[in-house]
């Protein structure tokens, strides 16, 4: 019998749905892979903004995770929000005893500009989480703070995806370009080269949960047994997809519309707008 693909997410909550595992669930469904979800934190937060969470206990986040690994391994793991060093901790001592590709979604700060992280949570993901990860997903915000230096280009987009890369040790690293450029473009780097992914952006306010929803998509693309350059390219056709079908739902930020790809199968061609040899 063919093996069901399945990929697991380790994050935070979103009640409304945009954000978070839900984002990730919703995502791994149109990705054809069986999802699974871990819960961090559980979020009272809404398209306007966040306006409360709590972390469940370590104790709580080991059974979660331990459940899963001793009934359906994951093909692969994606990280979202996680609020504490000791919670980094914890997951990374469990994940480092597995042999399974990992996605970090460095989330710090939500769409809205609440904080979804302790201070102190950064230098312990640079050390413990990104070295077991096979891709790490940071905006451009999130590159700048685990760089410690501003990103004002994508000249220094490039140099930041080859900081975190070369400081940190994952395998590679997408700096999402966000508004650098009028394209929105993405920089990946692995195997010492840069490669860009640009498409066009859409001006719209409903962007609640893209950074989930594209690191999730990655997640089931390697869990589906694509390449990291393919698992980005595919990933960044279904963000696209997905913010330009807009729901316009919400009185904030709205979700993305993760059934999109569904509705405009390649209509939009990703372009690789360039390759560059490190
Ligand atoms: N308005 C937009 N139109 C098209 N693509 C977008 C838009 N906003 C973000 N993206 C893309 O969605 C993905 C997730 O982006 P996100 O995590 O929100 O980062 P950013 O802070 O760079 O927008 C990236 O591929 C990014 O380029
Ligand atoms: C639980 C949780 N995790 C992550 C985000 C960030 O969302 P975005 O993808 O908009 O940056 C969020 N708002 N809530």
């Amino acid at each position: 019998m063919k093996k069901v693909p399945s990929v697991l997410t380790i994050a935070g909550t979103d009640p409304t749905g945009g954000a978070g595992i839900h984002a990730d669930l919703k995502t791994f469904q149109e990705c054809t892979a069986y999802g699974m979800a871990v819960v961090t934190s559980v979020v009272a937060q809404n398209t306007e903004g966040v306006r409360n969470y709590v972390n469940v206990s370590l104790e709580m986040l080991e059974e979660q995770i331990e459940a899963v690994f001793d009934d359906i391994y994951p093909d692969a793991v994606k990280t979202g929000m996680i609020a504490t060093p000791e919670m980094i901790e914890k997951i990374a001592s469990l994940l480092e005893k597995e042999d399974v590709p990992l996605v970090v979604d460095p989330v710090m700060v939500a769409t809205s500009g609440d904080s979804l992280m302790e201070k102190e949570t950064v230098q312990l993901m640079k050390e413990r989480l990104l070295p077991l990860a096979t891709i790490a997903t940071p905006n451009i915000s999130e590159a700048e703070i685990l760089i410690g230096k501003s990103i004002r280009s994508l000249k220094e987009a490039e140099e930041a995806a080859q900081q975190i890369v070369e400081e940190t040790k994952v395998k590679a690293t997408i700096v999402k370009g966000g508004h650098l450029t009028e394209e929105a473009t993405d920089i990946l780097y692995t195997d010492g080269k840069w490669e860009r992914f640009s498409a066009p952006r859409t001006e719209t306010k409903h962007t609640h949960g893209t950074g989930c929803t594209f690191s999730a998509a990655i997640a089931a693309k390697l869990a589906r047994g694509r390449s990291i350059e393919e698992a980005v390219s595919e990933s960044k056709t279904f963000i696209t997809n997905a913010i330009a079908e807009t729901l316009a739902i919400g009185k904030g930020n709205g979700p993305v519309n993760h059934w999109a790809s569904r509705l405009k199968k390649s209509d939009i061609v990703v372009e690789n707008a360039r390759q560059l040899e490190g």
